[in-house]
């Protein structure tokens, strides 16, 4: 994993590579052996949500308020993308949010669309707004999303909906010129914002020579098994394209190098990105093999929430509703958080 991976939309000589600074821990990543973890196989976000409350066991429970508070953190207190990490800042909990981009015009139209900029449909605005209402009483800190338009639709339209009523903000630091010209002079304008990061490295897996092409009659041409494979197995690229494997690689190690940071430093944070993308780092998150991702599928704009604490993923699953009760209870720095909302609207 020390392999830099340069940015294809600004050619070879990107003056951004990443290169891991950590250690990634995804088993699979690392190409050692996998830990089974059957509780998450043949998990369909989205649909099966509930399941997920069931196989584990546990239910929801009522509101508890108790005195334990959310991160307070100024995030725009630098203007870099890499200077947001204040380790200082430590807290026991942060809320992480994935949510796959809302229905594209290359969803409705069943074609391939990887790398290929395609804006939401009428039912993927839905979709969006829909997710920020299940999201709402969830505090939101940081933003990452694709540099592709369908995943930036989607935040936009979900923060809509946000209770806490800040308004999600670009940061464009792609030369000098973008960062001076995009400053904001009012620290409690700063306050009442959130830091809307965007990069590809958390686009859709890039699907070759499929791109633009009908799935179905692709299925019929090639074989469904064939397709299949290309879609669905975790090492097999589509003809010039990238594999699940090679997606990660890219998607995992930006998520562990900039956006981990941030929930180690108290930061909730939410990433609207594209179905390989999420599935490669629910993969690493849930220490699926790769036997087991290929049973893993979700569903266009239904949130997942998960809870990182003292350095481990807790998946709490899908907020079925701003009113539900169970979403609140999750842990009491999310309680806590729901009843300041309360509070501050009466
Ligand atoms: O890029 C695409 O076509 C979709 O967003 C994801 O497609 P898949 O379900 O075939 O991976």
């Amino acid at each position: 994993m020390d392999a830099a991976v340069c940015n294809p939309f600004l050619g070879t000589s990107s003056s951004r590579c990443y290169v891991s600074s950590r250690p990634c821990v995804c088993p699979d990543l690392r190409g050692s052996s996998m830990r089974l973890s059957s509780e998450f196989f043949k998990v369909e976000i989205g649909r099966s949500e509930r399941s997920l409350f069931q196989s584990s066991g546990k239910k929801p429970s009522p509101i508890i308020a108790l005195a334990s508070q959310t991160s307070v953190s100024d995030p725009f207190s630098t203007s870099s993308k890499n200077n947001y990490s204040d380790s200082s800042k430590k807290s026991n909990e942060a809320a992480l949010i994935l949510i796959r981009h809302g229905e594209s015009l290359w969803n409705e139209k069943n074609l391939f669309t990887g790398s290929v900029d395609v804006p939401l449909t009428k039912k993927g605005v839905e979709e969006a707004i829909e997710a920020g209402k299940r999201i709402s009483n969830i505090p939101v800190d940081m933003i990452y999303t694709s540099s592709l338009i369908r995943a930036q639709m989607t935040a936009m339209l979900a923060m809509t909906q946000h209770r806490q009523r800040k308004v999600p903000i670009i940061l464009h630091d792609e030369n000098e010129r973008a960062r001076t010209w995009s400053r904001i002079y009012s620290e409690e304008t700063k306050k009442q914002s959130i830091p809307v990061i965007t990069d590809w490295q958390l686009n859709e897996r890039m699907y070759g020579e499929l791109q633009g092409l009908n799935k179905q009659e692709t299925a019929e041409r090639y074989g469904k098994e064939q397709v299949h494979e290309w879609r669905r197995s975790y090492d097999i690229p589509p003809p010039n394209g990238e594999s699940l494997e090679m997606c990660a690689q890219r998607a995992v190690m930006y998520f562990r190098n900039e956006i981990e940071p941030q929930l180690f430093a108290g930061k909730n944070v939410m990433i609207a990105a594209h179905g390989n993308s999420l599935r490669s780092i629910i993969m690493c998150l849930d220490k699926l093999t790769s036997q087991e991702v290929i049973s893993l599928e979700l569903s266009t704009g239904i949130p997942l929430l998960y809870i990182f604490k003292e350095g481990r993923y807790v998946r709490r699953g899908s907020p079925v509703g701003p009113t539900e009760a169970g979403v609140y209870a999750y842990t009491r720095t999310l309680a806590q958080y729901r009843q300041n909302l309360d509070e501050m609207s009466y």
